[in-house]
Order: structure tokens, then C-alpha cells, then sequence
């Protein structure tokens, strides 16, 4: 075999790469145009830089297969609506070319300006809001739901896959640019007019896809990489028709060009038939989570179809077991040819952070046992060299990744007996507050003698520049324990002043002393690693470090009451403490692969759970745990929903169910569609659970009223992902609306979730505002 190792080669492919740039470069330049710093020239100049090293990496660590268009300022479904000319009236976009003020108002609203009208009341003078916003599959990556109306039509808008091919080729690179498949990109649609079915603009839709890849044939591109994710849904035989039609009418119009139909995020299941008899060049599956569909769709392929085998994990960080993945890949890319195979990443590697080499921090085990994008695709070069027949040549590589594999497997930091001691300890009845709803409600309203209708918030106050700049000077050693401690302590003690002046009922400390609601708990938790420079693009401009977890969790010592009981100590009211709880922590953190989720969670949950009961001894009456992921992390396949919805609540029960009735149990969720899962709502037993409603102007309520759901509710009244400042005409309108779906005794008054992207100057009207919503309310009740 060595002898014919220079003329066989094996495509290697990413997918698409994270765009954010290593140093989160593309944030920076998006807030400083939005602040008006920086200029649209200065802005794109760096976009583009950010494409060119990109695409420079990628070849470096031996990519065959690159990508382009996989960039985006913002969101690439966004993209994919300008592209096609999707744009809702309300942004005054009248044709041609779309301006970038258009796509940013699409992304973020456009503001108004507010003024105080004689009662105190803020007035604005409304601008656009923004589109809605919803989470890419089960990712917790967020993106813009693109919005149809009855009679839609669509045209070529902008050409950037077009531009961005160009762009690449300028360079020197044949790249294969991606574009969101026409299926997919409709399902993920919504329309104001709910008999509008999406698919019915199938047929509109696709002579813009193909004006666009022809002009990608014209300017040289040879494949073209289309993501149907959607075909790891459940899907009904209507979207099995329309990507048969599509891709039907793709071969006929465009045969020029090679499609590559990439699938990710799971097994393609019931739609595997119809996947593989596209007429397409090459069908990419994701081997990740969806290992056992190898085989099958091995033998199912077509002769001349290609496939993109997605082996590396685009989803979490753990360095790949090469050996254990040649062994398996030697044999099928023997069978099938060469010619016949790609070796990619499960899915893009926007999900992943950019670079191991820049953690300096890292624990030296921990860091052996990891890969981030730029490492994986070393993993993918490796394995494509060594399937081309030169396995010798890069034996030394295929040897390491074997023991980084035995190490971790045998590490003393993994394991931790008395977790596993603990675990086995678990009894039902930890899983059970004392008493029933019905009782702890009426010890808790005795205690508390809130009025009706209580307003509270969700927890954060804004992260202001000067809380951020602190943090980071404290984190450079250049402001000192006790400075950092004392500015904290400062904004708390503000924010307190200030919810007590404005007339808040129940309090929050503001959250200034955390980074992120799920970063600050795994810093303290034993079992996490957490990196510096680890950012993954959660939506927009707005990044997360999600933390690692790697080991067996414990919790050392209490994490939040030092800060909860300051708080309390400034105020009469009701200080809420405020957690994260198990399942979104677990959810919006890299989680270990080696023992299964539900076993992971049961560990986290029991650490929240020593947190509970501290802040229970302590004085805590009432106790926040969010839950924010637990709606968010529900399988893509429904027939693995009990699964999940088991053990998440469970979880959830066990953290929350140490406390005695007195204590009041809050939960908070946002983003969430309730109507499939309320029986797990319910059996979570939260005394009060807060949720994001505004934007549905209350209809998510409708499922609890068909359940009779028993506990108490906070529906958000307020959208807090738009700087626009809410009437209190506004929200009075949406508290009408919750009153016609709950009990009065059930309401709470709240906005969506917190409040920390925001600014001091929107959310003091805002819940000013509120509080006379309230108000009003309780007059007229
Ligand atoms: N994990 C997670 N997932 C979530 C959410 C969430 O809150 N957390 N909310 C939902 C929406 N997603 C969101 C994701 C991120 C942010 C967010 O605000 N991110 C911040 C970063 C938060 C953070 O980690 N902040 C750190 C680091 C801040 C920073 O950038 N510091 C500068 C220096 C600061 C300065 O000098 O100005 C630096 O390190 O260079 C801190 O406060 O300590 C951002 O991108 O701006 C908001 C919502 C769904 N998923
Ligand atoms: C994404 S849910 C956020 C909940 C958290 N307590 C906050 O107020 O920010
Ligand atoms: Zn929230």
C-alpha cells in the first residue's frame, strides 16, 4: 500500500468553522459599529480578515474540503432569509440589495425614543422589534426564526455566498460553499397567519436557490454543500415530498453542480430511505449521534453516491480515539473507494471553541484529553491521511491519541468514590417535598403576606461595562480580593436600594458577581474545568465559555450565600436566592461521553442540593433555581422525550426537595413551548415557576389552563431581548390577557427573564412601568 500513498488522497472536510474570530474579534467589531466607534468599511474589513485566516487554517491543518459562506455578522439563518428576500414589511425594505441597517434591525429592532409622559409613565415612540429569536435545534445556539406571510414571494437579495465564493477563489482557495437547504429553512419558519403552511412556498422559493447556485456554477464552484438538518427530525411524508421535489428540481436545473446534502444532529432514522435516494452527488451523516446508522446507510448508499462520514464530535470538545475510529473507517472506505468517501466533523464546528493551544490555564491532564476546532482538525487530517495509505506516516499521531484515550479512561481525577457512595444513597423520598402544594402554599402566603399579583424579577441586573471591566481587572491580579469584593458589594446594595424605592415586592441581589449563570457554578464546582478563551457564539454578538465537565461532581463548599446573606442583610423584603440548576447546567456545559447524561445531571443535582439546604439554614425563604435549558434540551425525536423529561425532573426534584414547606421553590424558564411537556412541568412541583410569555402574548398560558395546572406562575410581561421600553398600557393588556388563563391567587408579575444584557436606562422605566401595572391591577381586582 505505502507505494501508492502520494497519488490516493481522501477529502477532508469541516462543515463550517466557528466565525467569531480567536480573540472574539467579530464582537468587538459588531458592538463598536452598533455604538457608532467604528465604521461599515471597518466592520466588513474585519469580517473579512476573519474569513481569510479562517480559510488559511483550515488549509494549513490539511482541510481539502473548505468551506465558504459558513461566515455570518450575525446569524446565518438570518442570511438565508435575506438571500431569499424574506424580509417581514415592517423593516421598510422595499427591493434590491439589502442594506446592512436592514439586516440589523432584523437582528436586534431598531429603537425608539422614550420620553415621560405627566404620570411618570415611560412612553416610546415605538420602533421595529427585532425578529423572534429561537434555539437551533438542541444546540444553545439561537437564531433568527425567519417570518413568512400568505402570498409570499422571493428573490435573489443578496449574494453573498456569491461574493464570498469569489472572495475564497481570490485567494486562492476552491472552496465549497454552504448554503441552509430550502426544506429546512421553511420548517424553521413561523407566520403570523397560523393556516399558513411553509411548504406551500416551496415552489416560490426554489428558482432563488437556484439562480444562486447557478452563479455559483458560473463563478467556478464544483460542489456546493446544502445542510438539510432537518432530515434528523420526525418528519411527515409532505416534507419527505418537498425534499424529493426539491432536490429532484435541483438535479434537473443545476446539474452542473454536486450537491453535498448535510445531515447533523442525530440518526436520520425513519427518514434514512428517503435521504439516501436524493438525487444528489453526496449525502453527509452524522457518526457522532448517530454511530449505528453506519452500516445501514453504508449498504444502502447508491454506487455513485459520495458520503461524508461525520466522525470527529462537532458538538463537544473530547479528543478523538483515532485507532478505535481507523478500525472502523478501514474497512468501508476499502469497500466503497476513495473516491466515495469524506471524512468530516459531525457537524460545523460552530459549536465548538476555536483553539486548545491558547488555554495556558488548563489543567495538563484535563488538556490532553481535549480537542477544539482547530485540534479536530488535525483529528480529521490524521485519519484522511491515514485511510489514504499512509497510516505509517502519521503513526506517532495515531499513537498519542491512543494514550491521551487510556489516560483519561484511568485518571484518579475522574473518579470520586464518595460521589458514588452518595449516588447509590438516593431514596425517594429526597425526591418529594413534605407536603403537597396546597399545604406549603399556605404556610409560605402566611409567612410572606405578600399583596396580589407580587412583581419580582428574574435574578440579573445589566452587566454594565464597569462590572465587566472589574471582573477582568480582578482577574489580571490588578484589582485586589478585596476591592473587587467591596465594588461588588456596592452595585448589590444599589440594585436593593433601588428595587425597595421603586416598589418590587420580592428581590433580587443582581447577579453582578457572576459571568455567566452557568460558568460561575461549574468554576466552583470540583469535576468542571473551565477555559479563558473558550468561546462558542451563543447568538449574535453574545458569546458563552461553557464549562467542562470532565469528572465526578461535588460541591466543596456553599457557592452563593455569603452573597445571598449580604443581600438579605440590606432589606426587610424577601431577598430570593438565586441558582442554576442541574439539567441547564449540565445542558450549556461540554459533558463528559463516558457515563450517560441522566447519571451526570443525578451528580450535579445533588450539589445544587447541598447549596439548597445551606441557603435554607442560613435564613433563604425563597430559593430561584433555574431551569432555563430544561425545555431547550428535549430531544429532536419525540420518542425519546420520556427518556429525557424523567430523569430532568427528577433532577430537578432531587436538588429542590430538601427544604421544608416554608421555603418557597421558584423556577424560571425562558424560550419555552410548554404545550408537549406540561405533565413534567407540573411534576416538577415548583411553588412558582416564572416563564417567557410577552412575545406570545400569553398563548403559552393556554397549556397550563387546559392542565389545570395547581402552582403559582409568573408569565413574562415584558420582552427583554429588545431595548424597547414596555408601557404599562402594554403589559396591563397582557396581565388581561393572563387573568382569562389563571387564577388571580396563581399570578405573579415579572418580565421574561433577566436582565443583565440590558441597560440601567431601559430597565428602570421598564420596571417602573411594571410595578404601576401592578398596581393597577390590584385596584381594579
Ligand atoms: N450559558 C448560557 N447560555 C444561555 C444563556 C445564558 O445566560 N448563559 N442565556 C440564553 C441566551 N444566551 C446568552 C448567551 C450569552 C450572553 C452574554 O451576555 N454573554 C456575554 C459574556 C458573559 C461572560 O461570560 N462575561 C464574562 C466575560 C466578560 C468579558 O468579555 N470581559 C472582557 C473584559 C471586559 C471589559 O474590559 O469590558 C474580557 O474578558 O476581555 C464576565 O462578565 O466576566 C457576552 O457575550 O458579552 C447572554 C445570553 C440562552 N443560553
Ligand atoms: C437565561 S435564564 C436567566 C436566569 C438568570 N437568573 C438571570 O436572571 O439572568
Ligand atoms: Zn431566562
Amino acid at each position: 500500500m505505502s507505494n501508492v500513498s502520494t497519488s490516493v488522497r481522501l477529502a477532508v472536510a469541516t462543515l463550517g468553522t466557528p466565525r467569531i474570530g480567536p480573540r472574539r474579534e467579530l464582537k468587538t467589531a459588531l458592538e463598536s459599529f452598533w455604538a457608532g466607534k467604528i465604521d461599515e468599511t471597518a466592520l466588513l474589513a474585519t469580517a473579512a480578515e476573519l474569513r481569510a485566516a479562517n480559510w488559511a487554517r483550515q488549509k494549513a491543518r490539511g482541510i481539502s474540503v473548505i468551506p465558504s459562506n459558513d461566515f455570518s455578522l450575525y446569524d446565518h439563518v438570518l442570511d438565508t432569509s435575506v438571500m431569499v428576500g424574506a424580509i417581514p414589511e415592517i423593516y421598510g425594505w422595499t427591493g434590491g440589495s439589502v442594506p446592512l441597517a436592514t439586516y440589523f434591525a432584523m437582528a436586534r429592532g431598531s429603537e425608539g425614543e422614550g420620553e415621560a409622559c405627566a404620570h411618570g409613565h415611560v412612553h416610546h415612540h415605538h420602533g421595529v422589534s427585532a425578529q423572534e429569536m429561537t434555539k437551533w435545534f438542541d444546540t444553545n445556539y439561537h437564531y433568527m426564526v425567519p417570518e413568512f406571510k400568505k402570498g409570499q414571494t422571493f428573490a435573489v437579495s443578496s449574494t453573498k455566498p456569491i461574493d464570498e465564493y469569489k472572495e475564497a477563489k481570490a485567494l486562492g482557495y476552491q472552496t465549497r460553499p454552504v448554503l441552509l437547504g430550502p426544506v429546512t429553512f421553511l420548517k424553521l419558519g413561523k407566520s403570523k397567519d397560523a393556516s399558513l403552511d411553509a411548504l406551500s412556498l416551496l415552489d416560490g422559493l426554489l428558482p432563488v436557490y437556484i439562480e444562486v447556485l447557478k452563479r455559483l456554477a458560473a463563478e467556478g464552484a464544483e460542489w456546493v454543500q446544502i445542510d438539510e438538518p432537518c432530515l434528523v427530525l420526525d418528519l411527515d411524508d409532505a416534507a419527505r415530498q418537498a425534499l424529493r421535489h426539491t432536490y429532484d428540481v435541483f438535479a434537473k436545473a443545476v446539474p452542473q453542480i454536486k450537491i453535498m446534502l448535510a445531515t447533523y444532529f442525530g440518526d436520520l432514522g425513519d427518514n434514512r430511505d428517503t435521504a439516501v435516494s436524493l438525487p444528489v452527488a453526496g449525502l453527509h451523516i452524522d457518526l457522532v449521534r448517530g454511530a449505528d446508522q453506519f452500516a445501514v446507510v453504508v449498504a444502502k448508499a447508491p454506487k455513485n453516491l459520495t458520503l461524508s462520514l461525520g466522525v470527529i464530535d462537532g458538538r463537544n470538545i473530547w479528543r478523538a480515539n483515532l485507532p478505535t475510529l481507523l478500525n472502523k473507517l478501514e474497512p468501508v472506505v476499502t469497500a466503497l473507494g476513495h473516491e466515495r468517501v469524506q471524512i468530516a466533523p459531525s457537524c460545523s464546528m460552530l459549536h465548538v471553541p476555536i483553539d486548545l493551544d491558547a488555554e495556558t490555564a488548563l489543567d495538563t491532564d484535563v488538556k490532553e484529553w481535549l480537542a477544539f476546532s482547530l485540534q479536530k482538525m488535525d483529528e480529521l487530517s490524521v485519519l484522511g491521511r491515514a485511510l489514504a495509505g499512509q497510516r505509517d506516516e502519521v503513526a506517532d499521531r495515531i499513537a498519542a491519541s491512543k494514550t491521551a484515550a487510556a489516560k483519561r479512561k484511568e485518571s484518579s481525577k475522574i473518579h470520586n468514590r464518595a460521589v458514588t457512595e452518595r449516588m447509590s444513597g438516593i431514596t425517594d423520598q429526597m425526591r418529594r417535598r413534605h407536603s403537597p402544594f396546597d399545604v406549603r402554599a399556605g404556610v409560605q402566603h402566611k409567612q410572606f403576606g405578600l399583596p396580589l399579583f407580587p412583581t419580582t424579577t428574574i435574578g440579573s441586573f445589566p452587566q454594565t461595562a464597569d462590572v465587566r471591566k472589574a471582573r477582568a481587572a480582578h482577574a489580571k491580579g490588578t484589582l485586589k480580593d478585596a476591592d473587587y469584593d467591596q465594588f461588588l458589594k456596592e452595585e448589590t446594595a444599589r440594585a436593593v436600594r433601588w428595587q425597595e424605592e421603586i416598589g418590587l415586592d420580592v428581590l433580587v441581589h443582581g447577579e453582578f458577581e457572576r459571568n455567566d449563570m452557568v460558568q460561575y457554578f461549574g468554576e466552583q464546582l470540583s469535576g468542571f474545568a473551565f477555559t479563558k478563551h473558550g468561546w462558542v457564539q451563543s447568538y449574535g454578538s453574545r458569546y458563552v465559555r461553557p464549562p467542562i465537565l470532565f469528572g465526578d461532581v461535588s460541591r466543596p463548599k456553599p457557592m452563593t450565600v455569603d452573597w445571598w446573606r449580604y443581600a438579605q442583610s440590606l432589606t426587610k423584603r424577601p431577598m430570593k436566592a438565586m441558582l442554576t440548576g442541574p439539567v441547564t447546567i449540565l445542558n450549556w456545559s461540554f459533558v463528559r461521553d463516558d457515563i450517560p447524561r441522566s447519571e451526570a445531571c443525578r451528580q450535579i443535582a445533588l450539589a445544587i442540593r447541598d447549596e439548597v439546604v445551606d441557603l435554607e439554614k442560613e435564613g433563604a425563604r425563597m430559593i430561584q433555581i433555574d431551569e432555563a435549558a430544561l425545555r431547550e434540551g428535549l430531544p429532536l425525536r419525540r420518542s425519546q422525550w420520556q427518556h429525557y423529561l424523567d430523569w430532568a425532573v427528577e433532577g430537578f426534584r432531587l436538588c429542590s426537595s430538601g427544604v421544608a414547606d416554608e421555603t418557597q421553590i421558584h423556577t424560571h424558564m425562558c424560550y419555552s413551548e410548554f404545550n408537549d411537556i406540561i405533565d413534567a412541568i407540573g411534576a416538577m412541583d415548583a411553588d412558582v415557576i416564572s416563564i417567557e410569555t410577552s412575545r406570545s402574548k400569553m398563548e403559552l398560558l393556554d397549556a397550563f389552563k387546559t392542565y389545570h395546572y395547581p402552582n403559582e406562575i409568573g408569565p413574562g410581561v415584558y420582552d427583554i431581548h429588545s431595548p424597547r421600553v414596555p408601557e404599562v398600557g402594554e403589559m396591563k393588556h397582557l396581565l388581561v390577557l393572563a387573568r382569562q388563563r389563571l387564577s388571580d391567587a396563581q399570578l405573579w408579575i415579572n418580565p421574561d427573564c433577566g436582565l443583565k444584557t440590558r441597560k440601567w436606562d431601559e430597565v428602570r422605566p421598564a420596571l417602573v412601568n411594571m410595578v404601576a401595572a401592578a398596581r393597577e391591577l390590584r385596584a381594579q381586582a
